[in-house]
C-alpha cells in the first residue's frame, strides 16, 4: 500500500485551472521531492491532501485511505503549518500542546522537550512563539508537524529561510524520520537540498507534473549528449580532436568536451593516444538537478 496515491487530480479555482489531472504515488518510506516554479500548483496540490481544500476531480488516497475519510487517519499524517499562522501569544510548550490536542493526540511535557531538542528549539518551552525569529518558527512548525509521531509528513519548504547550520539539522532529522520508516512529502526550492536528500522527485509546471523519478532517471532522461572533463598532456587541440568531440572550453591543462554518447569516450582515448597525448584524468559531467528543472 502507498503512502500516497493520486488519479486525475483536478482544482479549479472559477475558469482557473491550477491542477490538470495529475497522477502521482509516493511510496512508503521514502523522501519525496515535489518541485515547481512559483504559482505551478505545488500548495494547491499540499492543500487538496491535507484536507484544507477540496479538489474538482480526481480520487486521493493517504496511507490507504480514501481522503474523504481523513478524520480516520489525521492522526497519522503530520503537517507543516505556515509560519504566518502560529499563535504568537502562545508558548512553545502551549502551541504544542494545543496543536496536538487538535488532532486529537495527547502529549505529555517530556515529549514536548523532546520534541523541541529535535528540532533544535532545547530550552524555548515557556518562550512566546511571538518572540521567536522567522528560524525558530520554522523550526517550531516542523515541531508541530512530528506531534504524535505521524507516519507521513507534509512539510512545505522546511528549510527555506534559516542558515546553513540549521538547515542541515533539520536535513539530519528528517533522514533520522526516513531511516526510522516515516514518509516525507517535501517542497523545496533549494535543489542541492532535494538531490541529496530525496529518494525521487517530480517537478510541476502549470499544474502537470512534467517529470518524475529519481534524479538519477531524470539525469539519464536528459542526456541527449554527454560532456567530459579531460586532463591532458599536452592541452588539447581542436586539431588532435575526432569529428564526433567539440571543444567547449579549456582552463591549464583540462579541456571539456562535448561527445554523442558515453561509448565514444574508449574511441576518443585511443585517438589520443596514437597522438602521443596522455591523459591523466576523465571525468563525466551529469546535468545537476538545476539544470533539469530549468530546462523544463
Ligand atoms: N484561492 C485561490 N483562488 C484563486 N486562485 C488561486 C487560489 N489559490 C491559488 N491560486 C492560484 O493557483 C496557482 C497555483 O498556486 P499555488 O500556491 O498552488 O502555487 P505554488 O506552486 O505553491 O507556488 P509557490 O512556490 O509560489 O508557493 C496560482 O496561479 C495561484 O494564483
Amino acid at each position: 500500500m502507498s503512502a500516497i496515491e493520486v488519479i486525475g487530480l483536478k482544482k479549479s479555482f472559477g475558469a482557473k485551472e491550477v491542477l490538470r489531472e495529475v497522477n502521482l504515488t509516493v511510496e512508503r518510506g521514502e523522501i519525496f521531492g515535489f518541485l515547481g516554479r512559483n504559482g505551478a500548483g505545488k500548495s494547491t496540490f499540499i492543500q487538496i491532501m491535507t484536507g484544507i481544500t477540496q479538489a474538482t476531480g480526481g480520487t486521493v488516497a493517504l496511507l490507504g485511505e480514501p481522503a474523504d475519510r481523513l478524520d480516520a487517519i489525521k492522526q497519522r499524517i503530520g503537517v507543516m503549518p505556515d509560519t504566518s499562522n502560529l499563535y504568537h501569544d502562545m508558548t512553545a510548550r502551549a502551541f504544542l500542546n494545543y496543536m496536538a490536542g487538535l488532532s486529537g493526540v495527547r502529549i505529555t511535557k517530556q515529549e514536548i522537550g523532546r520534541l523541541l531538542e529535535q528540532v533544535g528549539l532545547s530550552g524555548t518551552e515557556r518562550q512566546k512563539i511571538g518572540s521567536f525569529s522567522f528560524g525558530m518558527k520554522k523550526k517550531i512548525s516542523i515541531a508541530q508537524a512530528l506531534t504524535g509521531n505521524p507516519e507521513l509528513l507534509f512539510l512545505d519548504e522546511p528549510t527555506s529561510g534559516l542558515d546553513p547550520e540549521s538547515a542541515i539539522e533539520i536535513q539530519r532529522l528528517l533522514l533520522a524520520l526516513k531511516a526510522d520508516g516515516k514518509t516525507i512529502f517535501l517542497t523545496s526550492h533549494n535543489l542541492n537540498e532535494i538531490e541529496k536528500m530525496c529518494d525521487r522527485v517530480a517537478i510541476m509546471a502549470e499544474g502537470r507534473i512534467v517529470r518524475f523519478g529519481t534524479v538519477a532517471s531524470l539525469q539519464e532522461a536528459m542526456r541527449q549528449e554527454i560532456q567530459i572533463r579531460i586532463r591532458t598532456a599536452p592541452r588539447l587541440e581542436t586539431s588532435h580532436l575526432p569529428a564526433y568531440a567539440r571543444l567547449l572550453s579549456q582552463a591549464g591543462d583540462c579541456t571539456r568536451l562535448d561527445l554523442s554518447m558515453e561509448e565514444d569516450i574508449p574511441e576518443l582515448l585511443v585517438t589520443l593516444a596514437k597522438q602521443d597525448v596522455k591523459v591523466y584524468e576523465v571525468q563525466i559531467e551529469r546535468q545537476s538537478l538545476e539544470e533539469i528543472f530549468l530546462a523544463v
